[in-house]
C-alpha cells in the first residue's frame, strides 16, 4: 500500500429530516456532487437515514442492516461513481428493544470495508432543558474499527467519541492517517468544542481528521452545529462548512502526516507513565494518587 499519491476528500454536510426515504434523496444528490467534483473519498454525518427523538416513531422506520434501503442505495452509489462513500451513520435495529449507531465504509466496488458502531452514548442534560439519553435507544459498541484506504489507514468513530481521546490515541498507534468523526452536535456545545476537540485529536495524533456534520433546525426541532471539518495533521482547518447542507472538499497530501509527526514526535513520546495497578485500566492511563 503506498500512502505517496494524493486525494481528494469530500464532507458532505446534511439536514437530515425524520424519513429514511427524504435523507436518502438529500444524500445522493449531495455526494454526486462531490463526485462530480473530483471526490475520491465521501464521508455523510452521523444519523445520515433519519433523526427522530420520538422512540416510537424512530422503531417504526428502523430497518434491520440486511433490510436497510439507505445502506443498499448508498452501496450502489458507491459503485456508480467508484468512489469510497463513508456513511457516517445509519440508525438501525439491533434488537426489537435496541437500536445501533453504525457507519460504514464502502468501497468504490460497493462492498462493505468495515462498520463502526458508537462506543460513547450522549447521555446529558444541558443548561437550558436541553437532555439527551442515547443509551435508552442505543446500544454501544465496544471495539475500535480501522480499515486500509488506497492512500493510508482510516480510524472510524462517531461524534461524542471526539471527547475520549485515549480511543484516538488506539487508533493512531494501529497506524491510522485519517480519523473521522461524522456527526450531529448539538449547537450549544458545538459553539464551544467543536474546532478545538476536532483540531486537538489531529494534533496530538499527527492526523488528517475528517469530520462531515450534520447543520441547521431540523423537522424533529433539533438543532444541529454544522461546520463540518477537515484539519491537517499540523492542525490547520483545510475545509470548513457553515450551517447549510453542502458539499466541503480540498485536496488531501498523506505526505503531511509523516512531516507533522517528524516536527512533534508526540505519538513516540508517549507511553512513559509506570504501571501501579494493572486493573484499574489500560496501563499508558493509569494516574497514581500522590502521597503528599
Ligand atoms: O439521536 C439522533 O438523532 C442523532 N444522534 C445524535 O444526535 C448524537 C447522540 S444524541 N449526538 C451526539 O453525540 C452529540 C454530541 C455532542 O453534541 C457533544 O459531544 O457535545
Amino acid at each position: 500500500m503506498s500512502a505517496d499519491h494524493s486525494f481528494t476528500a469530500a464532507m458532505v454536510q446534511m439536514r437530515t429530516g425524520l424519513l429514511p426515504e427524504q435523507s436518502l434523496e438529500q444524500g445522493i444528490k449531495l455526494i454526486r456532487q462531490a463526485a462530480a467534483q473530483g471526490a475520491d473519498y465521501v464521508q455523510t454525518p452521523e444519523v445520515s437515514n433519519m433523526m427522530q427523538l420520538n422512540r416510537k416513531a424512530l422503531f417504526e422506520h428502523l430497518a434491520d442492516e440486511a433490510d436497510d434501503l439507505s445502506l443498499k442505495a448508498y452501496r450502489a452509489l458507491a459503485a456508480e461513481l467508484k468512489i469510497h462513500l463513508h456513511i457516517g451513520s445509519l440508525a438501525l435495529r439491533a434488537t426489537s428493544e435496541r437500536a445501533v449507531n453504525r457507519s460504514f465504509l464502502i468501497g468504490p466496488d460497493g462492498g462493505v470495508i468495515a462498520s463502526y458502531d458508537k462506543i460513547h452514548m450522549f447521555d446529558i442534560d444541558l443548561p437550558g432543558g436541553e437532555s439527551y439519553r442515547e443509551s435508552a435507544n442505543y446500544q454501544p459498541g465496544e471495539t475500535a474499527v480501522i480499515a486500509d484506504l488506497p492512500w493510508g489507514r482510516i480510524g472510524l468513530t462517531i461524534c461524542y467519541d471526539v471527547r475520549f481521546p485515549a480511543l484516538y490515541r488506539a487508533l493512531a498507534e494501529s497506524g491510522a492517517s485519517f480519523l473521522t468523526v461524522p456527526s450531529a452536535f448539538t449547537r450549544k456545545t458545538g459553539e464551544a468544542h467543536w474546532h478545538t476537540l476536532l483540531r486537538a485529536r489531529a494534533i496530538e495524533n499527527g492526523c488528517f481528521v475528517f469530520a462531515a456534520a450534520q447543520a441547521g433546525l431540523h423537522e424533529n426541532k433539533r438543532e444541529t452545529f454544522g461546520h463540518s471539518l477537515i484539519v491537517a495533521p499540523w492542525g490547520e482547518v483545510l475545509a470548513e462548512g457553515g450551517i447549510e447542507p453542502g458539499v466541503f472538499m480540498t485536496k488531501i497530501d498523506p505526505a503531511l502526516v509523516e512531516t507533522a509527526r517528524k516536527t512533534v514526535p508526540s505519538l513516540q513520546h508517549g507511553r512513559r507513565f509506570s504501571v501501579a495497578d494493572p486493573k484499574s485500566g489500560p496501563d499508558y492511563l493509569h494516574v497514581v494518587r500522590g502521597s503528599a
